[in-house]
C-alpha cells in the first residue's frame, strides 16, 4: 500500500484561502463598497460601518471563491490562472465549496444584523449575479458575458450606500452605471493581451470571437457614456468641485487613452501597448474617483 499522501490531503494553508477571494481584484471592490457608504449623507456607528465593509469584503471574497470552484477546469488552461490553488492541487474542490458558500452565507446573514436587510438582499443578489449569472451561465457562452456579469462587481457601492441610509438614491444609482460601463473597458482591455490564454481554454471573450479591431472599437464606444456617467453626479448637483475635477480630466483621460487603443493597429509596436496602459489606468481611474468622492463629502 502507498504511504505517499497527495497535496489534496495536506490540511488547507491559509495563504491558498486567501488567494480563492482573488484579493487584489477585491480591494478595488471593497475599496468602492466604502466610499459608497462614506459618501452617504448620514453618520453610520463606525463599529457598524466596519461590519458592513467587512460584509462586502467576506461576500466578495466568498463569491470569488465560489468562481474559482466552478471553474477551476478553465483556470487550469490559461497561464495567467493555472497557478491558483485548485489547478495547482493546493486545495481540494470540497474545501473551496465550503469556504465560499460559508464566506457568502455569512456575510449576507451579518449585513442583515449590522446593516439593514436591503443591504443584505443588494449583497446576496450581487453574489448571485457573479457566480450564477455570470460565472456559471454567461462566461462560457457569450462575448456578451462581462457586460452583463459585469453588473455584479458595480453593486458595492450601491451596497455601501444602502447599508448607512437604509435606502437607494440617485447618487450611488449614478456610481453602479459608472462601473457598469467602466468594466468593459477594463477588462477587454486586458483581454486583447491575454486573448491567446482565453482562445486556449475556449471562453468565447469579446477579442477571441469577434477579433482585437472589433474590440479597440467596443471599448472606445463604452468609454463615452461611462465618461459622462462619471461627470453626472457632479453636474446635477449632487457632488462638489474636487469630485468633479478628477472625474473630467481623468475621464478625459480615459477617452484619450481609448482613442490611442482604437488607432494602435499594428500587432507589435515598441513600448507599452495602449491597452496595457489602458488596463491599468483603468484601476487608478477608479480609486481616483471613488477616493475624490469621499474628499468631496468631509472637506
Ligand atoms: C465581469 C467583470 C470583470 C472581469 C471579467 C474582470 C477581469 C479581470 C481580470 C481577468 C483581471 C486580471 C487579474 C487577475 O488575474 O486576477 C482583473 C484585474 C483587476 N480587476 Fe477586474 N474584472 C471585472 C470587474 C472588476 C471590477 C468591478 C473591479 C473593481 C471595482 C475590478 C478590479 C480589478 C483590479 C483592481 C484588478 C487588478 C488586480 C491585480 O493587480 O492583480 N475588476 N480583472
Ligand atoms: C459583492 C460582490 C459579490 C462583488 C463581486 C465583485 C465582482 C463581480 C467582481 C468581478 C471582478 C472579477 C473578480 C472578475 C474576474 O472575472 P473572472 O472571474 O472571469 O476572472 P478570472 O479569469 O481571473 O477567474
Amino acid at each position: 500500500m502507498s504511504t505517499a499522501v497527495s497535496t489534496r490531503d495536506l490540511p488547507a494553508d491559509w495563504r491558498d484561502l486567501f488567494a480563492l477571494t482573488k484579493p487584489r481584484v477585491m480591494s478595488l471592490v471593497v475599496f468602492t463598497g466604502l466610499c459608497g457608504l462614506l459618501a452617504a449623507p448620514v453618520t453610520m456607528h463606525p463599529v457598524l460601518a466596519f461590519t458592513a465593509v467587512l460584509c462586502i469584503a467576506l461576500g466578495a471574497g466568498g463569491a470569488g471563491a465560489l468562481n474559482q470552484w466552478y471553474e477551476a477546469d478553465l483556470d487550469a488552461k490559461m497561464k495567467r490562472t493555472q497557478g491558483r490553488p485548485l489547478p495547482g492541487g493546493r486545495l481540494s474542490p470540497q474545501t473551496a465549496l465550503q469556504f465560499g458558500v460559508g464566506l457568502s452565507a455569512g456575510s449576507v446573514v451579518l449585513m442583515d444584523l449590522a446593516a439593514n436587510h436591503l443591504a443584505a438582499a443588494i449583497l446576496a443578489f450581487s453574489i448571485f449575479f457573479y457566480v450564477g449569472i455570470y460565472t456559471v451561465w454567461l462566461k462560457r457562452r457569450t462575448p456578451q458575458n462581462i457586460v452583463i456579469g459585469g453588473a455584479a462587481g458595480a453593486f458595492p457601492p450601491l451596497i455601501g450606500w444602502v447599508a448607512a441610509t437604509g435606502e437607494l438614491a440617485l447618487l450611488p444609482v449614478l456610481l453602479f452605471l459608472l462601473i457598469f460601463l467602466w468594466t468593459p473597458p477594463h477588462f477587454w482591455a486586458l483581454s486583447l493581451f491575454v486573448r491567446s490564454d482565453y482562445a486556449a481554454a475556449g471562453v468565447p471573450m469579446l477579442p477571441v470571437v469577434s477579433g482585437p479591431t472589433h474590440t479597440r472599437r467596443q471599448i472606445a464606444l463604452y468609454t463615452l457614456p461611462m465618461a459622462a456617467c462619471a461627470v453626472a453626479p457632479w453636474a446635477l448637483g449632487l457632488t462638489g468641485a474636487i469630485y468633479g475635477l478628477t472625474a473630467a480630466l481623468l475621464s478625459l483621460l480615459f477617452v484619450g487613452l481609448s482613442l490611442m487603443v482604437l488607432a494602435n493597429k499594428a500587432t507589435e509596436p515598441a513600448g507599452m501597448k495602449p491597452e496595457k496602459k489602458l488596463f491599468a489606468f483603468s484601476i487608478l481611474y477608479l480609486f481616483a474617483l471613488f477616493g475624490a468622492l469621499v474628499l468631496d463629502r468631509f472637506l
